[in-house]
């Protein structure tokens, strides 16, 4: 799946789908407060583990009801393969929220970095294992190459050593991603074990596969300073209420 997902990515740099004219304003950060962890809230319409989740509907409306909801973040996918997102949406969520907003990718090229800066993203996501497994090279660089263009850096780990190993980078924060991208598997007991027993000085999002309070709860008393969730939000009727029920939870 990995595999497939970079060649994905080659293919939409190659078609030009980042290669965006803009200058939307980024830099924002997400707010800590003493004692709840954050809520991102991704605008997801399909995925390559479920299909369509949310076929035909408006990301800006979906936007506005999360940000209703409370959601600290917004995570937008602009990958349109398999994941049918775009820059586009991305543009058009940017202009209508002012909460920071991580662009989701899986991004092995400058042009996808220099998009990011375009958008408006205040965050890029980037995957340890894309580097690790030599599908694109010099994550360090990746990282500051964002730094330089303000855009901050979400890490994302699937594994304890590719943990470590984020923990000795400069990206921002750090993302323990409970799907395995490989074979699409999710595990909410994956943040549970990297995170046992340690003392992270990073801040770390549990990413994937959650679907309820309960389960925010159960991550953050694993330790996880934030949550990402997409399926579990964008899968039901009630936008709105579920991102606030999870709020509750933080
Ligand atoms: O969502 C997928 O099926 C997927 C498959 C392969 C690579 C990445 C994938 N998702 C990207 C994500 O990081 C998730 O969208 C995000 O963590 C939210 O996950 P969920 O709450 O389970 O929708």
């Amino acid at each position: 799946m990995l595999e497939t997902l970079v060649k994905n990515s080659r293919t939409s740099v190659d078609a030009g789908v980042y290669e965006i004219r803009g200058a939307a304003r980024g830099g924002r950060s997400i707010k800590w407060k003493e004692g709840r962890a954050a809520l991102i809230t991704e605008v997801k319409l399909a995925s390559p583990s479920a299909g369509w989740i949310r076929e035909g509907a408006d990301p800006e409306e979906i936007a506005a009801s999360m940000v209703r909801g409370g959601a600290d973040a917004l995570s937008v996918l602009t990958q349109p393969l398999l994941f049918h997102g775009s820059p586009e949406y991305f543009a058009r969520v940017r202009r209508s929220v002012d909460v920071p907003m991580i662009m989701k990718d899986i991004i092995v090229d400058e042009a996808q970095v220099a998009a990011a800066e375009a958008l408006g993203a205040d965050y890029m996501l980037l995957i340890q294992s894309v580097f690790d497994g030599g599908y694109a090279h010099n994550m360090d660089e990746f990282i500051e190459m964002g730094h330089n263009r303000g855009v901050r850096t979400l890490l994302e780990v699937h594994t304890a050593a590719e943990f470590e190993r984020a923990q000795n980078t400069e990206a921002d924060l750090i993302g323990i991603n409970n799907r395995n991208l490989d074979t699409l598997e999710i595990d909410l007991g994956t943040t549970e074990e990297i995170l046992a027993g340690r003392n992270t000085r990073s801040r770390v999002i549990s990413e994937s596969g959650i679907k309820s309070a309960a389960d925010i709860a159960r991550l953050k008393k694993a330790g996880a300073a934030g949550f990402l969730v997409g399926s579990g939000i964008m899968g039901g009727r009630d936008i709105e209420g579920t991102v606030r029920e999870m709020i509750s939870a933080c």
